[in-house]
Parts: structure tokens; sequence; C-alpha cells
């Protein structure tokens, strides 16, 4: 089953909510991309050096599942990244990566701990994101990220990309945003419990509250 049967619905969806994630900031000047899986398995990407905020329906970008292009512009230099998450997650339908301020911020923190950036410090975040792993410094674009992204995508529907911003796959595109904004919410408390004694949930807490896998 896919959410994305209409071509020219998910177009408009796409080209939606890049705009709604640019205009309330979550990414800046030609930062970020988007992609939705369409039916028939092939991606429907934002096209590279777009900016989140003008890109139009026209101007989408078409791949495989490889990441080749297919048709319309350039897609974004991170369709490899993009691919290796709809492989390695079959339910997947969206993905979304952002350049957020704050989610950022904390992938250039150093002691990060790689296999989980930030800790379950509200139920909402256990809900929409659960675990981030810190996946190392690549250049964008560079694809020689692309084995371990998708092994870790089989475990984690959400990374975060050392030095540069968090991606997140789920079953459908409004799902995806919503788990990137808050994530976003959460890398803002983070620093604000800085030096205060803080009570995170429990591993069983976040467990029990974890997202489907999708
Ligand atoms: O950080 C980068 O350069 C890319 O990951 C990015 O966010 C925008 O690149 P394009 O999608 O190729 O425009
Ligand atoms: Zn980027």
């Amino acid at each position: 089953m896919t959410p994305y049967d209409d071509e020219k619905a998910a177009r408009a969806l796409l080209v939606r909510t890049a705009r709604s994630l640019f205009t309330r900031g979550l990414t800046h000047c030609s930062t970020g991309n988007l992609s939705v899986r369409l039916a028939g398995g092939s991606l429907l990407l934002t096209p590279t050096g777009s900016s989140l905020g003008t890109v139009e329906e026209a101007e989408l970008s078409l791949t495989d599942l490889t990441g080749r292009h297919l048709d319309g512009p350039r897609p974004t230099k991170e369709a490899f990244l993009h691919a290796a998450f709809y492989r390695a997650r079959p339910s997947a339908h969206a993905v979304v990566h952002l350049h957020s301020t704050h989610a950022t911020a904390v992938s250039c923190l150093d002691g990060v701990d790689p296999a989980n950036a930030l800790p379950p410090l509200t139920a909402y975040y256990a809900m929409r994101v659960g675990t981030l792993p810190l996946l190392p410094y690549h250049a964008p674009g560079d694809s020689s990220l692309e084995p371990l992204a998708e092994r870790t995508a089989r475990g984690h529907h959400a990374i975060l990309l050392a030095n540069h911003g968090p991606v997140i796959a789920d079953a459908t595109l409004e799902k995806a945003a919503d788990a990137i904004e808050e994530l976003e919410e959460t890398a803002k408390l983070h620093p604000l419990l800085q030096g205060h004694a803080t009570r995170p949930l429990t591993p069983e807490q976040a467990a029990a509250l974890a997202p489907n896998p999708s």
C-alpha cells in the first residue's frame, strides 16, 4: 500500500510541505531536501540547489530506488541517502532532511553518544523520534556514506549526520515532517537543561512509546 499513488497530488503535497518547513524557519537558504516514494517504486525528490521556500511542482526530480536519475531536473545530491532509507525501510514513503538549527548544533557537539545523540526528554520525542544514531562526518553528497546509512536505517527511522543535520523517514510526509520538527524541539530543550538535574524517560518508559517501524 502506498499513500502516493497520484503523482500530481504527491507533487502538490511535497511542495506544500517544503514551503511550510521553510517558512517556519526549519531550514534556510537552499538547504534541506524532501522525497516521497510513488506507487510503482520511483522516488519524487526536490532538485539539487533549490530552496524549499520556492521550489515548484514542475521542478521536482524522479529517480529509481538506487537514486539513479530518471526524469526532471537533477535530484538533490542526497538522493543516494533517501534511496538508502527507502530500501532499508519498505514501509517508509517519505524522507525529510533539514539543517534545522538546534538539531544541527547537536550534530556539532563533541562527546555525543553515537548510538543515541539525544536523550528521551519528553514522551512526544520518544513517540515520534525514538533513538537517534549519529553518523560520522561525510561531506554533503558523499555517497560513500550509503552502506552505513542503509544499515543504520534498517533499525532506525531517524539519524543525525555529524556536522550537518537530521534525516527522518516515515510512513507519510506529514509524519516525517512532524518527527523532524519534534526532534528540533527536543534539541532546543537539551541545552536549556545543561547544568540542571534532569530526569529523562527511563529506557522502559521510552521503549513503551517507541515509534512503529516505518
Ligand atoms: O547540505 C547539503 O549540501 C545537502 O545535504 C542539502 O541540504 C542541500 O543539497 P541539495 O538538496 O542537493 O540542494
Ligand atoms: Zn544537508
